[in-house]
């Protein structure tokens, strides 16, 4: 694909998972440039790896100097979406989805929780953060009057199909799953299983060494 496409990339799954490794580390460190080297040892990766995945972006590194981060950091904002605002709804006001929604660092990657909904009447109209604890009856109108196509799954993993297929039926396109259960949808859903322990089994693995 030439390098001014802007047809949606179709990233390998790994690439796209150190892409976001380098995105989030490369907001982070207080430098202008960064050479593969420096990034691939960071990762414990080999630089021709570092300089692969970047063959996706429009972008190239200067021979000993390396990368110049502000643009790195805008081509890959723009590759992950950063600069358009999405908003997200999560359903489960429990401790995760409490959490989440008083999380301030979403804005920063473009993203806006707009609603959070419980089944439970006791948790109805109470405040999470600002947002006020809404009914599942409200949901469609939540996301019809906010265009919201992303969803958080925040409730225990019994009820976790249930909410997605509900979810579904109301319009929402993506489901961002926090119940260690699987989820069956449609092919045209896109899924995203998030789970809390991938990070620390890869800690306990470097760690058993
Ligand atoms: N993936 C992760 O990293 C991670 C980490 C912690 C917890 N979890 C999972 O996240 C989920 C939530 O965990 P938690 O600790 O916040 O639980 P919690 O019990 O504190 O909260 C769950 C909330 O979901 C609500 N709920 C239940 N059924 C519902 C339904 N049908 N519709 C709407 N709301 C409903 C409950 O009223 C409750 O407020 C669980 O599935 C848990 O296993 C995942």
């Amino acid at each position: 694909m030439p390098k001014n496409d802007k047809r949606p990339i179709q990233l390998p799954r790994p690439t796209l998972e150190r892409l976001k490794k380098y995105y989030a580390y490369l907001m982070q460190v207080d430098l202008e440039y960064i050479s593969s080297e420096e990034l691939a040892k960071k990762f414990n990766i080999r630089p021709e790896q570092v300089r692969k995945d970047f063959t996706y972006l429009n972008i190239t590194g200067r021979p000993k100097i390396g990368y110049h981060i502000p643009p790195l950091i805008e081509e890959l904002g723009e590759l992950f979406g950063t600069g358009v605002m999405e908003n997200i709804i999560i359903v489960g006001a429990g401790n995760l989805g409490s959490a989440l929604a008083k999380y301030t660092g979403f804005e920063k990657i473009g993203v806006k929780v707009v609603a959070i909904f419980d089944n439970d009447p006791k948790k109805i109209s109470s405040f999470v953060g600002e947002l006020s604890v809404l009914p599942l009856s409200s949901l469609e109108r939540a996301i019809k009057r906010f265009e919201v196509k992303i969803a958080a799954i925040c409730v225990p993993e019994e009820s976790a199909q249930k909410v997605a297929s509900l979810l579904i039926r109301k319009g929402i396109k993506a489901l961002w799953n926090f119940a260690p259960v699987p989820l069956k949808v449609p092919e045209t859903i896109i899924v995203e299983n998030q789970d809390i322990t991938s990070g620390i089994l890869s800690i306990k693995h470097v760690i058993k060494k």
